[in-house]
């Protein structure tokens, strides 16, 4: 469904991805797993046209959407949930919503509001007043609203307390039950595995690693090891 080859992209003259290659087919979640600075973040940005891939393709559903600006890529069906949170502050939760609402979207605000029951109970309110982790969820119900046939997600449990991670863990897996495809960057490795049908391993810009969920849950000492590179 989404796949990249040989993907080389750079800041300026920093050269930060080199000859990423990756595949993620339908339905399916792949992990994206490395350590700060692995590159996990700057190849998300340059899966979505962010960041100008400089040599190699990204081709999504069989047509090549490397080149393509941003809003582009999102329209074709890729949904991006950057590490910062982007919500509007002043707006009400349902008004955030109603933002990424797109017509003919699977996730209506009904549904979404099944799965984020805390969004329906706060939705009247500002969206500043939630927290961390509200705000999270947030972001990623209404990057859904627009209905993207793939989501990527960039490092969704930073900086969550531990109740809202394990909230935050078994919303995705929901999704992953619903059939979301989904990309997920993550240095928490417990994170990744327990929700990856397919595992990618980054460091110093390169995939190191590439396996299913289910060697890595089998041996996941060997995947820390790779992890810790
Ligand atoms: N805007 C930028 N300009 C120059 N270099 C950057 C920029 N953003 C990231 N880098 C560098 O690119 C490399 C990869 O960073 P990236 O953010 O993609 O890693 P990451 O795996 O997502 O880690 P993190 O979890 O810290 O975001 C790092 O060496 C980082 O310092």
């Amino acid at each position: 469904m989404l796949s990249c080859h040989d993907l080389n992209a750079r800041y300026g003259v920093a050269h930060v991805l080199f000859d990423v290659s990756l595949e993620l087919r339908a339905g399916r979640v792949l992990s994206l797993l490395g350590r700060n600075g692995a590159g996990k973040s700057t190849l998300l940005k340059t899966l979505m046209g962010l960041l100008p891939a400089h040599s190699g393709t990204v081709a999504f559903e069989g047509r090549r959407i490397d080149g393509l600006p941003p809003w582009h890529v999102a329209r074709l069906g890729l949904g991006y949930v950057p590490e910062e949170r982007r919500i509007f502050v002043d707006l009400s939760v349902q008004d955030n919503i109603e933002v990424g609402e797109r017509a003919g979207s699977p996730w209506t605000r009904e549904r979404l509001y099944g799965i984020f029951p805390a969004l329906r109970e706060f939705r009247k309110r500002p969206a500043g007043l939630l927290s961390g982790g509200q705000q999270q969820m947030l972001t990623v119900a209404r990057t859904l609203a627009g209905g993207p046939a793939v989501l990527l997600i960039d490092e969704p449990t930073e900086g969550l307390a531990p109740v809202m991670v394990q909230t935050l863990e078994s919303v995705m897996a929901q999704l992953k039950r619903e059939g979301q495809t989904m990309l997920v960057a993550a240095q928490d490795l417990r994170f990744a595995l327990s929700i990856a049908d397919d595992i990618c391993v980054m460091n110093l810009g390169r995939v190191v690693h590439a396996c299913s969920g289910d060697d890595a849950r089998a041996d996941a000492a060997r995947l820390r090891q790779l992890f810790t590179l």
